[in-house]
């Protein structure tokens, strides 16, 4: 058999192919890791907004967990949209204890400000799956509402890495400072030292996946052996360049360029 590294998405989908585990599968392949998804719900969304969502049921949920894990296993998983208590109960019951590193993006609301995730899961989310988490990769919103603090400043910021490793369990915490102004600054918290990640902000609204597909690249990057400071910093790298080189495409806040490395001027029909 190959050692062929592999990483399995566990999320919603987006039939615009920006955001969920269509960003994941995208991410993966360009991040060099053969890519498998779990669809925890069906999501009726474009780069305008979330027309409607349907949670796929419990029970399939597992199955299709089940019918990876037992075949091709993955050497990192990601999970991404996962939107009531039950099915984090559920997803989090199928992972304790498969010793695979996890990344877990806890994404509650879409960059078009539309709810992805039941108030009610919040503890679950804190209680169940924080534990889990090798990587946990909130934006400042969702930092906030993991540790209850009010996050203005990279200080604050630095702070809910903290309680997010030191307090909730998780093994390293990546606090995204996507939605702060100035450069782009991620802070990293692992082995106790705090890190942070910088990049140029592009001046664009065409940002939809952006966390998706940073998450889908740290797991990518674990699955091939890379340590969590390595991986997140190559994955700051591949999102930064796929914000800048952007596509321009949707009528809303358009998808990041995931093949941005490797897409020539000419390959883009004008
Ligand atoms: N305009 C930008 N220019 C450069 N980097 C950016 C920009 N916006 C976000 N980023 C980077 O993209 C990654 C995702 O960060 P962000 O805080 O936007 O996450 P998110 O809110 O989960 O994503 P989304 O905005 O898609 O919901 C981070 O590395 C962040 O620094
Ligand atoms: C299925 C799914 N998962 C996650 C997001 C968040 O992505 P973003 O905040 O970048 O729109 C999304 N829009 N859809």
């Amino acid at each position: 058999m190959r050692r062929v590294p592999s990483a399995l998405s566990i999320a919603g989908t987006d039939p615009t192919g920006g955001a969920g585990i269509h960003a994941d599968l995208k991410t993966f392949q360009e991040c060099k890791a053969y890519g498998m998804a779990v669809v925890t719900s069906v999501v009726a969304q474009n780069t305008k907004g979330v027309q409607d969502v349907w949670h796929v049921p419990l029970e399939m949920v597992e199955k299709q967990m089940k019918a990876v894990l037992e075949d091709i296993r993955p050497n990192a998983v990601k999970t991404g949209m996962i939107a009531t208590p039950e099915m984090i109960e559920k997803v989090a019951d199928l992972l304790d204890g498969q010793d695979i590193p996890l990344v877990i993006d806890p994404v509650m609301v879409a960059t078009s400000g539309d709810s992805l995730m039941e108030q009610e899961s919040t503890s679950l989310m804190k209680n169940r799956l924080m534990p889990l988490a090798h990587v946990v990769t909130p934006n400042i919103a969702e930092a906030e509402t993991l540790t209850g603090l009010s996050i203005k400043t990279q200080k604050e910021a630095e702070q809910a890495a903290k309680m997010l490793v030191d307090d909730m369990g998780a093994s390293a915490a990546v606090v995204k400072g996507g939605h702060f102004t100035g450069d782009a600054t991620d802070i990293l918290y692992v082995n106790g030292q705090i890190d942070y990640l910088t990049a140029p902000r592009t001046d664009t609204n065409h940002t939809h996946g952006t966390g998706c597909s940073l998450s889908a690249s740290i797991a990518a990057e674990l699955a091939r052996g890379n340590t969590i400071k390595e991986a997140v910093t190559n994955s700051k790298t591949f999102i930064s360049q796929a914000i800048h080189d952007t596509l321009g495409i949707g009528k809303g806040n358009g998808p990041v360029n995931h093949w941005a490395s490797r897409l020539k001027k000419d390959d883009i029909l004008v």
